[in-house]
């Protein structure tokens, strides 16, 4: 493609800049095979943006870039090199919007979730209830990519603008027509979906995470607020969870952008959730839309699933499904991997759950979740991951002691961190933790300890397959773990 072809529109600015950076005329006539902002993937006739990250500054690889092939540069500051270097007061927003131009094609009808639980699950459910009204879904985000013909395992929440257009373009090769993706605060903030098209976006709660990256919560909120503030088309369907602590702020910054705000949930306008009654492995929830009331037999334990049950009808109602059967696909939901996931029934009657909970508002959730259907004790088993805020140890530690009867606290991935002083941090907050750093034996001993009426939680790795100690991952299945100490003390 040629450069004078990638570079339009927003784009336009930038070519012109770069006419006479290079000494460079007929730039623009320059044929481009690639873009990517990381010198280590340069091949011959590539653009090369240089991003200033966390760890390096892109600008010292260009020269790098050049000699590798790279025909033109993109940075934020003028840099002398023998190639033509084009100049963005926006780099990453760049990358994105040439990444969505040289990789072309989007699935037609795509939809983002932001929040900080829920996502995935949001993302999962969006999909099921497209598939369900016979669409060709997708949804992409923390567990990988499912689509009528993937399941590919993820390793980013939200993909890098690159990665992210590859993988559109080919979905929409595919056929795939609706897609929904998960957001992540990292992503908005380093624009990694200013190239993609929604046509609506979901906010579903906010709470304490990513306290090492975002300096404070309400710019970690602001991250998230791009995702109605900046990227969703002015008039477009906001889906918001209306009984949040943050859902006023989320529906006063979407009402501002001018978009077509419905709520969803007790406090909620479009959905209206008016009565719900647990079970052990289901809920009823009574919900009423457009005054018709839909009694809803929802298949997933845990009151936060109906909050995203809501969030994902909401937004597949905004994008063409009728409320019935958007309401019908709900009865049939499946939960997503490792999220509140069922792993063990003992004799007794006891269960064994896997969950994602890596932070304290989700961990608290989970575990506030579960009271309702265990007449006997809520165990927990947790830890919290090296390298990452380590601010969210002792709370998580002070919730886990408050709502749950046993606490194990143990390994999650240490990465480069001594396991046992994270492991002291959580110990720090709950007096009544036992603690033990192998996380299968940690899982065995609280498998062993279910009687009658009690609720495992083993929280933190949800889908994930591996501990990473170290640099190196280690193969490791909390469900492998449970369904092993199962056999052994609940055959
Ligand atoms: C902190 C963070 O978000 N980092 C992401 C960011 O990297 P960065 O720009 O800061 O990278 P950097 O290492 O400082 O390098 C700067 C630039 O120099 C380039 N470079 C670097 C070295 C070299 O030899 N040549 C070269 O060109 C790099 O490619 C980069 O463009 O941009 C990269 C490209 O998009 C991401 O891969 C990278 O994610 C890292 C791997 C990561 O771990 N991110 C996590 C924290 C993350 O994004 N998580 C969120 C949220 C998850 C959740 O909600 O829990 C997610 O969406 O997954
Ligand atoms: N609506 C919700 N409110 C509060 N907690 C939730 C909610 N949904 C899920 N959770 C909790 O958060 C965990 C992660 O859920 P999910 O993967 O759907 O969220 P996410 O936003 O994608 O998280 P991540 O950013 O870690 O990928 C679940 O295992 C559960 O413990
Ligand atoms: N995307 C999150 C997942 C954390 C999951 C938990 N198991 C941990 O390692 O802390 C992160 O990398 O911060
Ligand atoms: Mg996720």
């Amino acid at each position: 493609m040629k450069l004078r072809e990638l570079a339009t529109g927003d784009l336009e600015a930038l070519i012109g800049a770069s006419h006479g950076v290079a000494g460079g005329i007929g730039a623009d006539d320059l044929e481009i095979t690639g873009v990517t902002a990381d010198s280590r993937k340069v091949k011959p006739g590539m653009l090369f943006v240089a991003l200033a990250g966390t760890k390096a500054d892109g600008a010292g690889f260009a020269a790098d870039a050049v000699a590798k092939g790279a025909v033109a540069i993109l940075s934020a500051t003028p840099l002398d090199l023998s190639v033509p270097v084009l100049i963005s007061p926006q780099p990453r927003r760049s990358l994105a919007l040439l990444a969505a131009r040289f990789h072309a094609g989007q699935p037609e009808t795509m939809v983002a979730v932001t929040g900080t639980a829920g996502k995935t699950s949001v993302a999962s459910f969006t999909r099921q209830i497209w598939a369900f009204a016979g669409l060709a879904s997708a949804q992409i985000g923390t567990t990988g990519v499912v689509s009528p013909s993937r399941n590919d395992y993820g390793s980013l929440t939200t993909p890098d603008p690159v990665a992210l257009h590859t993988l559109l373009s080919e979905l929409a090769a595919e056929g795939v027509t609706h897609a929904a993706m998960e957001a992540s605060s990292h992503g908005l903030d380093q624009g990694r979906l200013d190239g993609v098209h929604l046509a609506a976006a979901g906010f579903t709660n906010l709470g304490r995470d990513h306290m090492d990256y975002h300096p404070t919560v309400e710019d970690y909120m602001a991250a998230k607020m791009r995702l109605f503030d900046t990227l969703l088309p002015k008039g477009a369907p906001a889906v918001i969870f209306a009984d949040d602590e943050w859902s006023a702020e989320a529906i006063r910054v979407a009402s501002e952008a001018g978009h077509d705000v419905r709520t969803v949930g007790r406090a909620g306008t479009f959905l209206s959730l008016k009565r719900v009654e647990h079970f052990r492995h289901k809920q009823i929830a009574e919900v009423h839309h457009e005054g018709a009331i839909y009694e809803v037999d929802l298949p997933l334990a845990g009151d936060f699933q109906i909050a995203n049950a809501l969030v994902a009808a909401g937004l597949a109602i905004s994008t063409g499904v009728p409320a019935a059967v958007a309401m019908r696909a709900l009865e049939k939901l499946e939960g997503a991997a490792g999220r509140l996931e069922l792993v063990g029934q003992a004799k007794s009657g006891a269960l064994a759950y896997v969950d994602y909970a890596h932070k304290p508002d989700a961990l608290e959730k989970v575990l506030t979740a579960v009271r309702p259907f265990t007449s006997g004790r809520v165990i927990v088993v947790f830890g919290c991951g090296g390298d990452r805020d380590k601010g969210k140890r002792p709370i998580m530690g002070e919730i886990a002691n408050r709502l749950a009867d046993i606490v194990i606290v143990t390994d999650d991935n240490p990465r480069s961190e001594v396991a046992a002083t994270i492991r002291g941090e959580v110990m720090a907050g709950t007096p009544k933790g036992i603690e033990i750093g192998d996380r299968a034996q940690a899982i065995r001993a609280g498998v062993a300890m279910l009687a009658t009426g009690d609720t495992l939680i083993v929280a933190g790795k949800g889908h994930e397959e591996g501990q990473i100690v170290g640099s190196q991952t280690l193969p490791f299945s909390d469900h492998a773990e449970i369904r092993k100490a199962m056999e052994e003390f609940h055959p």
